[in-house]
């Protein structure tokens, strides 16, 4: 029961879309970093203070204070740091981004009344000198917390109220402008605070816009590499067969030469030709050739090797390069293919289609060119068709 009712909460939460905005969750992220981060300078503040009231209060009272203080910034830590776990929930964010407002407005508040405090038992100068500290820790703070407005302005608040209200305790200084300088001073963070906050939203906006564009370009790059792939396959490629082609067996015969030079194996070359195709195309039709043809080069395959290649030479002429074993190699897959051929039927339409081929092999001599070793070949595969088809020749 519990279990779905939590389910629930998760998929309401989830389905808050405008709350998990990015520019939002970029901005609330900021500033739970910055709280972090803002302690350090804080203690700065606290230190100043606590030296001007050490001549003023008993040190009890002073380190009271200041222990005082820093749990505050402990606490406003601790939220800031549980704000960074929750981000990418929104219910919880929402909560974090009010209980850290709520949290800078008491030590805010805290800084403010506790700062005037310690100074207004003495001297003119300790108080101004609080007061300066306090308008300059505002001033600090625009940096970090203009990132979210309502916890700049909770923090001033609690910070300049209490030094607005000073004006009528402090008998040394006109209440009128003791009061006019703190409000001044609280507009003037609001109104530079506001302005930051614009001027991060712009960033953080040109900074996404910037990352969906690149990614768009990733994206539209791994097409086009997608797309050139294919059609430099389309190109290299028979489209009935899906073979090699003529000009890409070519290509792939100085890659194999140059392997074959430095590893010192054999390279041959089958030229393989159908019997009497086109009696094939006559009696069956030419749908039935197609798919003898393709019969024909699953048989073929099923004799090479990976390193061997296979291209379609012409209509029913095929030129297979076999690479590596010795030099008795190349006459043994010429004859496993034939046998292998000539074997098994082609069955289409409830029809037997029997196949054989002639074929021509030839090594490749040293110093010997493609077009020599390809000439070779086929005049080999002319003397099998003269010799009665359905054999192999060298
Ligand atoms: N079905 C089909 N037929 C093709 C294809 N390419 C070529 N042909 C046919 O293959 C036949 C080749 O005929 P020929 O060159 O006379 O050779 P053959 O009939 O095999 O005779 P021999 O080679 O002398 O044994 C022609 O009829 C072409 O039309 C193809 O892709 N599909």
């Amino acid at each position: 029961m519990s279990s779905t009712a939590g389910h629930g909460r998760i998929n309401k939460a989830s389905a808050a879309g405008p709350a998990l905005d990015p520019l939002l969750l970029e901005l609330t992220r900021r500033l739970a970093d910055r709280v972090l981060l803002s302690n350090f300078s804080s203690v700065l503040g606290y230190g100043l203070q606590a030296y001007l009231a050490l001549g003023l209060l008993p040190r009890t009272q002073v380190w009271g204070w200041l222990g005082l203080m820093l749990l505050l910034e402990v606490g406003n830590s601790l939220v800031a740091w549980w704000g960074r776990s929750v981000l990418r929930h929104p219910e919880r964010k929402r909560r974090y981004l009010r209980l850290q407002s709520l949290g800078l407005l008491l030590l805010g508040s805290c800084w403010g009344v506790s700062a005037l405090a310690l100074a207004l038992p003495g001297e003119i100068l300790p108080y101004v000198l609080n007061v300066f500290v306090l308008v300059v820790v505002g001033a600090f703070s625009i940096h970090n917390l203009c990132l979210y407005l309502p916890a700049l302005a909770g923090f001033n608040l609690g910070l300049l109220l209490p030094v607005a209200l000073s004006g009528f305790w402090q008998a040394q200084l006109h209440a009128g402008l003791v009061i006019t300088a703190a409000l001044f001073s609280y507009l003037v963070v609001l109104l530079y605070g506001l302005g930051a906050n614009r001027a991060i939203r712009r960033e953080i906006k040109a900074r996404f816009a910037m990352q969906a564009l690149t990614e768009e370009l990733i994206g539209k790059n791994r097409d086009l590499t997608q797309a050139y792939r294919l059609i430099e396959e389309q190109a290299a490629q028979d489209p009935l067969t899906h073979c090699l082609n003529r000009r890409a067996l070519r290509q792939r015969f100085q890659q194999l030469q140059e392997r074959r030079r430095s590893e010192d194996v054999f390279l041959g070359a089958l030229m393989i030709d159908v019997d009497h195709f086109k009696a094939i195309n006559d009696r069956y039709g030419h749908a039935a050739g197609d798919q003898a043809l393709l019969t024909l080069v699953a048989r073929i395959k099923e004799q090479l090797r990976a390193a061997d290649l296979l291209a379609r030479w012409g209509g029913e002429e095929f030129l297979c390069l076999v690479f590596g074993g010795e030099g008795e190699h190349l006459p043994r897959v010429a004859e496993r293919i034939r046998a292998a051929v000539g074997m098994l039927p082609l069955k289409f339409e409830g029809e037997d289609i029997r196949i054989t081929v002639s074929i021509g092999l030839a090594s490749l001599a040293e110093g010997e060119d493609f077009e020599a070793l390809v000439r070779r070949a086929d005049a080999a595969v002319y003397r099998a068709k003269k010799g009665g088809r359905n054999r192999v020749c060298r």
